[in-house]
This record gives C-alpha cells, sequence and structure tokens, in this order.
C-alpha cells in the first residue's frame, strides 16, 4: 500500500504525544519519580488509550504521563532523539514533530526556552544518526490560555531559526482561535509557516477562522470540512492541506467509525489531505499502521491511499527544491 519509490512522510505528529512507555519508566526511575506503575505491563493502561475515550480533553490527559517524567534537559533531549529513532524504525523519511515547549517544561520548571533548546539539539543529533529529515514545529497548548501562550511563542521565538512552523493545540472548544490573533500575527512576521488544529471538537466555523484570521495554510485534522460544501471547495481550490489522523479521530470520538472517516471525501474532492499519526506512542499505533490498517477501513482505495502519500510530500514545510532531492533520494535507495 505504501509507495516504496515514494517519500513517506509524517506531518502531524506530536513529539511530546510520542514518548515511548519505556522511556517514561526509565526516566521515572533516573529521576525517582512516583509514576502509576512499575512495570511496562502495568504502566501501558495509564499512558495509552486502551479503548476510545468520550472526547478530545479526556483523550489529551493521556499525555501527561510522558511529560511528567521531563525532570531535565537530558531527558528532554532523549525524548526528542528517540522521536527520530523512531521515526526511522517507522520507514519515515521525512517528519515533522511538532511539540509545546511550555507543556513539556511545566512539570519539573524547567525553563521553557532550555526545552526549545534540547529538542532542537535531539532531534539534530537523531537525524544525523539515523538519516532521517525533519524539521520542528512549535505547538501553543491553548488549554492555559492566552498569557501562557504568550509565554510559549517567546520561547519559541528565541530559537525561531530552528522551527519552521506554528500551531495551536489542545483544548479547541474551551479556547477559540480569535484568542490568539496577535500570537500568529507575530509568528507570520517571524517568517514562520502555520498550521492550526481545527475542525476536530469545534465546527467549520473554526477552520474558515484559521485559515483566515490566523493564516493558516494547513489545518490538522480539518474532520468537521466535510458539514459544509463551501468550505470543502475553498480548500481544494487553495490548496490548503488537511492533516489527517485517522485512528486518532476514533479514539477521541470525533468520528464515530474509521468507515465514517471523511477522509475519501476530501481525497475524491480534490482537497490535499494525507495520513498522519498524531501521538503514535499514546496511541498504540505508528504510520504503517495508519497506511495500511486504518487507510483501507476508511474505504480508501489503494490509488487513494497513494494520492494521499504524495499529498503529504506536497503539503510538507520544505522548498521545491528540498521537496525534490527528498524524492530522488527515496528513488536512489
Ligand atoms: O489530537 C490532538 N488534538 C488537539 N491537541 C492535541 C492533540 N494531540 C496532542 N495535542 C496537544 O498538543 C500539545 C502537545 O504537543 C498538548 O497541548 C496536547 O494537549
Ligand atoms: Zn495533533
Amino acid at each position: 500500500m505504501i509507495d516504496t519509490n515514494l517519500p513517506l512522510t509524517d506531518v502531524h505528529r506530536h513529539l511530546d504525544g510520542n514518548i515511548r512507555a519505556q522511556t517514561i519508566l526509565d526516566l521515572g526511575r533516573q529521576y525517582n519519580l512516583a509514576l502509576p506503575a512499575t512495570t511496562l505491563e502495568t504502566l501501558l493502561p495509564h499512558v495509552q488509550v486502551t479503548s476510545n475515550e468520550p472526547d478530545l480533553v479526556s483523550f489529551l490527559s493521556k499525555l501527561d504521563w510522558g511529560v511528567k517524567v521531563l525532570a531535565s534537559l537530558d531527558a528532554v533531549r532523549r525524548v526528542a532523539y528517540e522521536n527520530i529513532e523512531d521515526a526511522a524504525r517507522n520507514g519515515l523519511h521525512y517528519v515533522e514533530l511538532r511539540f509545546s515547549p511550555r507543556y513539556m517544561a511545566m512539570t519539573h520548571q524547567l525553563p521553557v526556552d532550555g526545552v526549545v533548546e534540547a529538542v532542537i539539539a535531539g532531534v539534530k543529533e537523531g537525524c544525523k544518526t539515523f538519516n532521517v529529515e525533519a524539521r520542528l514545529i512549535g505547538i501553543m497548548s491553548r488549554t492555559f490560555g492566552e498569557a501562557a501562550c504568550e509565554e510559549e511563542l517567546n520561547a519559541l521565538l528565541a530559537h525561531r531559526d530552528g522551527i519552521t512552523a506554528l500551531d495551536l493545540a489542545g483544548d479547541e472548544l474551551g479556547f477559540p482561535g480569535h484568542l490568539f490573533l496577535n500570537h500568529f500575527t507575530r509568528a507570520r512576521d517571524a517568517g514562520w509557516r502555520i498550521t492550526v488544529h481545527a475542525g476536530e471538537a469545534a465546527g467549520p466555523e473554526s477552520i474558515w477562522q484559521a485559515i483566515r484570521d490566523l493564516g493558516a495554510e494547513r489545518i490538522g485534522h480539518g474532520v468537521k470540512a466535510i458539514l459544509d460544501p463551501a468550505l470543502m471547495d475553498f480548500l481544494a481550490e487553495k490548496r490548503i492541506g488537511i492533516e489527517s489522523c485517522l485512528t486518532s479521530n476514533i479514539q477521541t470520538s470525533t468520528v464515530p467509525s474509521l468507515a465514517q472517516h471523511p477522509l475519501k471525501t476530501f481525497l475524491e474532492h480534490g482537497v490535499l489531505a494525507s495520513i498522519n499519526t498524531d501521538d503514535p506512542a499514546v496511541q498504540g499505533i505508528d504510520i504503517q499502521h495508519e497506511y495500511h490498517t486504518a487507510a483501507p477501513a476508511a474505504g480508501l482505495s489503494p490509488a487513494q491511499i497513494r494520492q494521499a502519500q504524495i499529498n503529504g510530500l506536497e503539503m510538507a514545510f520544505l522548498s521545491a527544491a528540498e521537496k525534490q532531492a527528498l524524492t530522488a533520494r527515496v528513488k536512489q535507495a
């Protein structure tokens, strides 16, 4: 199902939603932290989704143990490095990793800009070791409000050259996009690309708002676009990328079943949509599962799955020359 002559990408993957359970155990021991369990088997239900959660916010609480063990900047560097190792193991040639530095810093009061620096360093080292190409997307966690997001943005801007784009994630219903207009103006002024989690918990108006007011060139999830025919046309015409995450949308109860997922309709409508993971370690999935199991269950034909793979590269926050170079490297291999 995956075309091995084409780059395999994942452009929607949370670095801090992809901390290995084994690493949570290791760091808990290393820093003498109280964890809810002491073996991998008994820890898993606390750090992984075992059955679908009733809503997005319940799902998101599953990420908390991963960041609670980040007791030092070394720990942050380790999880960043392991994210690249995992990407390589999953067969990814290119990955965009997004992370919320203030969320990662919160439990142990790490310096937020230090977290940004440690993530950049760990990813850079990983890319060299594992021959994976990566870009970083800074997340503002909307769940903590406008002031916290400003702090988060300032820390990201302190390392602006190591960051490619800005995103807004967390509780979409509780903290709508209009609260963050100034934040996104600053991000665009810094020359960053923009993607926004929208139309996951809230409706199509949230997607319109992300595009028109926040400057989003891509949308995370965008599931609710299906409810608005004018928006569907607009997305297709303007080549706005939709970062679909199939299994995630089931686990958050955003979509009742894969058979009812709108990705197939997006592709039929000519929308630039791709297949991505979201929070693979928390979800207990990887990109291979999304292509080989979730996509067929969502009704995608082999040709549509291939189109989604092509779209993933087109949507990537890379220059045309960088995309060409990546394609050439994969063909040669
Ligand atoms: O599927 C999702 N939808 C919305 N926000 C998410 C999702 N997965 C993770 N985060 C949020 O992203 C930040 C960590 O990178 C956290 O704010 C987490 O709650
Ligand atoms: Zn996400």
